[in-house]
């Protein structure tokens, strides 16, 4: 299927899902990526940068504030920035996140840091949350469309952990790969985490 048709047959899959069933699905995501080897080798580094998206509650996107509140619980040493959408220049300059930042909703929604300092280098993410609508299990995914998340891992050094988040499995073969599409190392999904 191409990137259009997987786009709007995911949105409307979500858009079924009750707020109950993505929380608890998002609850068993943070399960998973804390019991994962590979990221927890990540998260002990020394400095860990971690980005990540926040979720669009309307959307019926996966909640990743489970994952952050543990993050800094536990992993008090892992910096976790976020990322304000500049859309005219399509990018996502990331900022600090902290228990106490406040956060406003943009036009779609989705809650940014204020951006106030100095951008965090994507050269600097040790770990990337990925958005995605759909992906396949070569680690391409079909997004909102906007190529905001492909810029943003271009420009991500390649040993940086490139993580989607999905409520639903693998679909069979995303057509109409472009060169700019940046392959996913993993994503994980409530029941099953996938490799790539
Ligand atoms: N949490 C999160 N942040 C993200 C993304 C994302 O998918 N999720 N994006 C990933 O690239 C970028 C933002 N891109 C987006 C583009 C469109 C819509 C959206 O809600 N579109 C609606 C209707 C448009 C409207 O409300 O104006 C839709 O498509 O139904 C959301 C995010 C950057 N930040
Ligand atoms: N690194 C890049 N530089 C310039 N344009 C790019 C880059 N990456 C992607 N694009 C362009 O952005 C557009 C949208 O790409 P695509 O359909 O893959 O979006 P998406 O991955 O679904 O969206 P998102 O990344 O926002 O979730 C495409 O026309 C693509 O050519």
């Amino acid at each position: 299927m191409t990137k259009a048709q997987l786009r709007a047959e995911y949105k409307q899959k979500r858009a079924l899902l009750t707020f109950e069933a993505v929380s608890a699905m998002s609850q068993q995501l943070a399960d998973r990526f804390f019991a994962d080897e590979e990221i927890q080798h990540v998260l002990v580094r020394p400095a860990a940068v971690l980005h990540t998206f926040l979720p669009i509650v309307r959307q019926h996107e996966v909640d990743t504030w489970p994952i952050i509140r543990r993050i800094w619980a536990e992993f008090t040493h892992v910096r976790v920035v976020a990322s304000i959408t500049d859309t005219a220049t399509r990018t996502l300059p990331a900022f600090d996140l902290f228990p106490d930042t406040v956060l406003v909703d943009n036009r779609w929604g989705i809650p940014e840091p204020p951006s106030i300092d100095q951008p965090v280098p994507p050269g600097k993410f040790d770990l990337v949350l990925v958005p995605l609508l759909a992906f396949d299990q070569q680690g391409h995914r079909v997004g909102y469309g906007g190529g905001y998340y492909d810029r943003l891992l271009a420009q991500c050094r390649p040993d940086c952990l490139k993580i989607g988040l999905s409520l639903f499995d693998p679909v069979p073969q995303i057509e109409a790969i472009e060169l700019t599409d940046i392959a996913l190392r993993a994503c994980i999904c409530p029941e099953h985490t996938y490799w790539m």
